[in-house]
């Protein structure tokens, strides 16, 4: 398969066709400001913004707790397990649209329990939205249960006995929410928890934090793949073990824009994680508040980065099928399928 044959001008219709597995989505990053504001209308809720556009126009963000305070608030309109549906059904019909076969999907609880949702309505409208991708769709999909870092370890602890009884409708369990001042450590407890009770480990790290926590990700929580991630560059030797021990990193680029984690995406350094042999994967962290699903994260990403060409696409997808946590038989499958579609576009070239 000879990928330097493949022309630029064929890249972004590749990246869009092509198989690939979303790894770093936030079920409540996908809710569009017309879903926000036909369920307050229909639970009765009071929205800060008086239209869509309004709404849409405060999507100006200059960090990420400045996210994150909209980001809670948009949360708020979803109270019925039907919501919960809604909005994961709708990513799903959004992710088959990109070619997306394969999707680990974070949800974050306490957003719901600590305004009176209980847990079952939370994940029993995930769980049949995610059941239903797969009949409907053929489009695989888990749940992945994320804790808020800047509440307590206690929190957490209290949410995960809620979410017990649950077990079979999630794989894994993640941390995210402000990532300054609430470092790996603060969890250290419960990770090993989740840990023996054979939940897959994942944690923010990196992201707006220093690469040390991304070492202490690792190091004190045993996270199996880090969400962004991207800071690691500041620690050569970081590179090296994430390299050298294959540990994935779940990049998001334009939400690392709009957070203003990079100041455009021509500065972003993907292209330099990738050269480096670091197992980096894109995908698209909140959707509805960073202006793109997955495609327009690869297209935007390739775009602004010249250095990117078809074999860091091929790269790109086979790494979201080698860092997912489906059997490996599955994996083996799904890069089969993959290595045939790169074979085709290569065509006799
Ligand atoms: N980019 C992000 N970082 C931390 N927590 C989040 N929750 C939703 N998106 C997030
Ligand atoms: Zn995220």
């Amino acid at each position: 398969m000879n990928l330097e044959s493949i022309p630029r001008q064929e890249l972004a219709g590749i990246l869009c066709r092509m198989p690939k597995a979303e790894l770093h989505i936030h079920i409540e990053g996908s809710l569009e400001p017309e879903l926000i504001f036909a369920l307050a209308r229909k639970n009765g809720i009071e929205l800060a913004y008086p239209s869509i556009e309004a709404l849409r126009a405060a999507y100006a963000f200059t960090d990420l707790q400045s996210f994150l305070d909209i980001y809670y608030a948009g949360a708020g309109v979803l109270q019925t397990e039907d919501d919960f549906f809604d909005m994961a059904w709708s990513y799903l019909n959004r992710a088959k649209a990109d070619n997306v076969i394969h999707a680990e999907i974070f949800f974050d609880p306490q957003t719901h329990t600590a305004r009176g949702v209980p847990f079952a309505t939370v994940i029993n409208g995930l769980d049949r939205a995610v059941r239903r991708g797969r009949e409907e769709l053929g489009l695989s999909a888990s749940l992945i249960l994320c804790f808020l870092r800047h509440l307590s370890e206690a929190d957490a602890f209290a949410t995960l006995e809620e979410a017990l009884p649950f077990r079979d409708k999630f794989i894994g369990v993640g941390l995210d929410s402000g990532e300054r001042g609430n470092p790996p450590e603060k969890f250290a407890a419960l990770f090993a928890r989740c840990r023996e009770l054979g939940l897959r480990l994942v944690a923010h790290a990196g992201e707006e934090g220093p690469a040390s926590y991304i070492s202490d990700a690792l190091d004190l929580l045993q996270a199996e793949r880090i969400d962004h991630g991207v800071r690691c560059l500041e620690d050569p030797q970081l590179v090296a073990r994430l390299a050298a021990q294959r540990i994935a990193l779940t990049v998001c680029p334009l939400s690392n824009v709009k957070l203003a984690v990079f100041p455009e995406l021509g500065h972003h350094n993907l292209a330099r994680l990738l050269a480096a042999g670091v197992v980096a994967t894109i995908n698209s962290d909140d959707p509805a508040y960073f202006g793109g699903y997955l495609n327009r994260n690869f297209t935007a990403t390739f775009d602004a980065l010249p250095e990117l060409g078809a074999r860091e696409a091929y790269l790109l997808a086979r790494n979201s099928f080698e860092a997912s946590f489906v059997a490996e038989e599955t994996r083996k499958e799904w890069i089969a399928g993959l290595d045939a579609f790169f074979a085709d576009c290569c065509g006799g070239r």
